[in-house]
């Protein structure tokens, strides 16, 4: 068996795998930061609230446990686990530890400081691991890998060279690739295509949101950069701002604060943990959000960029549609470079927590790309959120001239397969 963990900035998801990659059981610590909880499913069933402090390493100790415990899982049973990394850097395949592994942790982790909420606790969840199993190999696959085909003009920031050797080239790495190459996979079965002649527009809106361009299968374009910062905002991320504008938002910006044992700066604290919903209304769940803005027929959505924001969470969901909608835009139009959209672009694809479940979202930001003639069928898109784990569902009808999916994304399954192609097992 195989398990698969996946740590991102709210959650710690995981998978088990069978040799063939089938799933057989699954489950995550959520809402990390606000509530958290537990839950497992599949030979056994676990649903549990953990207290709000628990320490992100300790909710993965707790977690580990209980996926042993739960599933009655012995050492000799797992044949290798493997480990999603936002930030591999330039590193361009897959990385094997074993318990002999500290050097290659330590090389890796020099990365850490480019992906501040993912990196430092995905490796310290790797050790937690590697000592309960340390005879299994491990393997690290990186979010970064998929976005290594990023075009030059593209991974380039307008900026000189720095007057030191920094860590790795600062350049445009982008984030959430095994989503992608997942999302890749799932949509070009669906459609029937080869993986390498299928271009989508994607977008993976989780608590850390992006969206990717992806033509003949190979990313050109995504809404990352250097860190996963750059682009959407996110529940506390800021994303995109004029650079100096925390300058002037806080004084010391550059002292540094002890961030799950790193050390990070002050301004870039504010912007990944004090920005994005929770800066703009308080919360991180986009659920509440949508519970408290106004119906999609008031008056402050007509239209949608002109209107007076009633509440703090309209403003939020507003800014959101703005920003995701004008990235939305360029890709589309990157991807269409000069040829009718419909023969260009594959499809348009929402993924990640909330895309995967909010039908108003879905609805609005369709809405306002209107002009490439992308479209939903409402009773498609109404039903699509309760297929909960079927691969790719369609929301348009031939009306549509880019058709528009749900997908649910596999990241464990990614990383699974990675996993299991490097070792040949
Ligand atoms: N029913 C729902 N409707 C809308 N958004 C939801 C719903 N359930 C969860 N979400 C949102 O999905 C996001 C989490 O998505 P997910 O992809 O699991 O995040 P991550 O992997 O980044 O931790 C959160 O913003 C959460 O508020
Ligand atoms: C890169 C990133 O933001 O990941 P996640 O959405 O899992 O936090
Ligand atoms: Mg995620």
């Amino acid at each position: 068996m195989i398990i698969a963990f996946n740590c991102g900035s709210s959650s710690i998801k995981f998978k088990l795998f069978d040799k063939d990659l089938n799933t057989l059981a699954s489950g995550a610590a959520k809402n990390i930061g606000e509530d958290p909880t537990i839950n497992i499913s599949g030979a056994a069933s676990v649903n549990e609230t953990i207290s709000k402090d628990t320490a992100y390493n300790d909710i993965f100790k707790a977690l580990l446990d209980k996926i042993f415990k739960a599933l009655n899982i012995k050492e000799d049973d797992i044949t290798a686990t493997s480990h999603r990394v936002v930030h591999g850097g330039n590193i361009d395949k897959p990385v094997v530890v074993t318990s002999d592994h500290s050097e290659k942790l330590k090389e890796i982790d020099k990365i850490s400081a480019f992906a501040p909420l993912h990196n430092g606790s995905a490796l310290m969840s790797l050790e937690a691991v590697l000592e309960q199993l340390p005879n299994t190999p491990a393997v690290i696959v990186f979010d970064t890998l998929f976005h290594h085909t990023l075009p030059q003009a593209v991974r380039q920031y307008a900026i000189g060279k720095p007057d030191h050797e920094p860590r790795i080239p600062l350049q445009k790495y982008g984030a959430h690739g095994l989503s992608y190459q997942s999302i890749l996979k799932i949509v070009a079965s669906k459609l029937g295509k080869k993986e390498n002649e299928t271009s989508i527009v994607v977008a993976h809106l989780g608590s850390g949101g992006s969206a990717c361009a992806i033509k003949n299968g190979k990313s050109v374009d995504t809404t990352m950069g250097l860190t996963p910062l750059e682009g959407l905002p996110g529940g506390s991320r800021t994303g995109s701002i004029d650079p100096t504008l925390i300058f002037h938002l806080v004084r010391d910006v550059a002292e540094t604060l002890d961030v799950n044992g790193m050390r990070v700066s002050r301004g870039e604290y504010i912007m990944n943990k004090q920005g994005g919903f929770v800066g703009l209304c308080g919360t991180s769940n986009f659920g509440k959000i949508l519970d408290e803005i106004p119906p999609a027929d008031h008056e402050c959505w007509k239209p949608w960029y002109e209107g007076d924001m009633p509440n703090k969470y309209a403003l939020a969901y507003a800014l959101y549609l703005d920003r995701l909608t004008q990235y939305l835009l360029s890709y589309l139009q990157k991807l269409s470079h000069g040829q009718d959209p419909k023969n260009a672009i594959d499809a348009l694809v929402f993924s990640g927590g909330i895309g995967e479940k909010s039908v108003r979202l879905r609805k609005d930001v369709v809405d306002r790309l209107s002009v490439f003639g992308v479209s939903v069928v409402d009773s498609l898109n109404n039903q699509a959120s309760e297929q909960e784990d079927e691969g790719a569902f369609a929301l348009s009808n031939d009306i549509s001239k880019i058709p528009a999916y749900v997908c649910w994304t596999d990241e464990e399954g990614e990383a699974a397969r990675q996993a299991k192609s490097t070792l040949n097992v």
